[in-house]
């Protein structure tokens, strides 16, 4: 199947993975490739609260943050012909994954722990759950998240460096699904 093909099916398309694999960077080159709204849970969160993650987790508490993330998401899954990029402890929660699972497409971007942490510096400020942590403890709560990804419709591999060919990919991929 080719582009066309995937815009006219009309399920959401929901990529998951570890923070900093590219889910937001890719998700928006699928949206725009496939002319779809581009949805980025962290970002609708934010606006509920007028203030960043990294201050919802500090000021309200991740237990709020992750009460919003069921209801936001829940609320999404509602909708079609999106493109949703969640947030890397999404899948935590097991209401989140069954929503998900259940309404539309759910796509894991993977990515090897050695090209993630090239990339430390550049997420480490705004995602409160890396903060402190020594690269050994990143490692292990890296390694520990890839259990909670298990449940997907496709996985794709992304240490490509060029967002647009990671993009590609992930609709190639997903045209064969169909
Ligand atoms: N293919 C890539 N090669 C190199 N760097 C990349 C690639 N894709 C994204 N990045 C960079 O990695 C960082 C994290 O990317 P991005 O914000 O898209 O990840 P994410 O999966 O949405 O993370 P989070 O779950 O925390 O929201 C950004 O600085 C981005 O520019
Ligand atoms: O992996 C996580 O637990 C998180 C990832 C980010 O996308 C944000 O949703 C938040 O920082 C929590
Ligand atoms: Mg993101």
């Amino acid at each position: 199947m080719n582009n066309i093909e995937v815009s006219l099916n009309e399920k959401n398309i929901i990529l998951i993975g570890f923070m900093g694999v590219g889910k937001t960077t890719a998700g928006m080159l699928v949206a725009k490739k496939l002319q779809r709204e581009f949805i980025d849970i962290d970002e609708e969160i934010e606006k509920e609260f007028g203030i960043p993650v990294s201050e919802i987790f500090n000021k309200l508490g991740e237990k709020t943050f992750r009460e919003k993330e069921k209801s936001v998401i829940t609320s999404f899954c509602e909708q079609k012909n999106k493109v949703l990029s969640l947030g890397g402890g999404a899948f935590l929660q097991e209401k989140i994954r069954s929503v998900c699972l259940t309404t539309s497409y759910v796509i894991f971007l993977d990515l090897s722990f050695e090209k993630w942490k090239e990339r430390i510096s550049q997420i480490i400020d705004s995602r409160p759950v890396l903060q402190g942590k020594s690269l050994e403890e990143m490692k292990e709560l890296f390694t520990k998240r890839q259990e909670t990804y298990a449940e997907h419709h496709l996985k794709v591999v992304t240490d490509e460096k060029d967002p647009e060919v990671i993009a590609q990919r992930i609709i190639n991929e997903f045209a064969l699904l169909m």
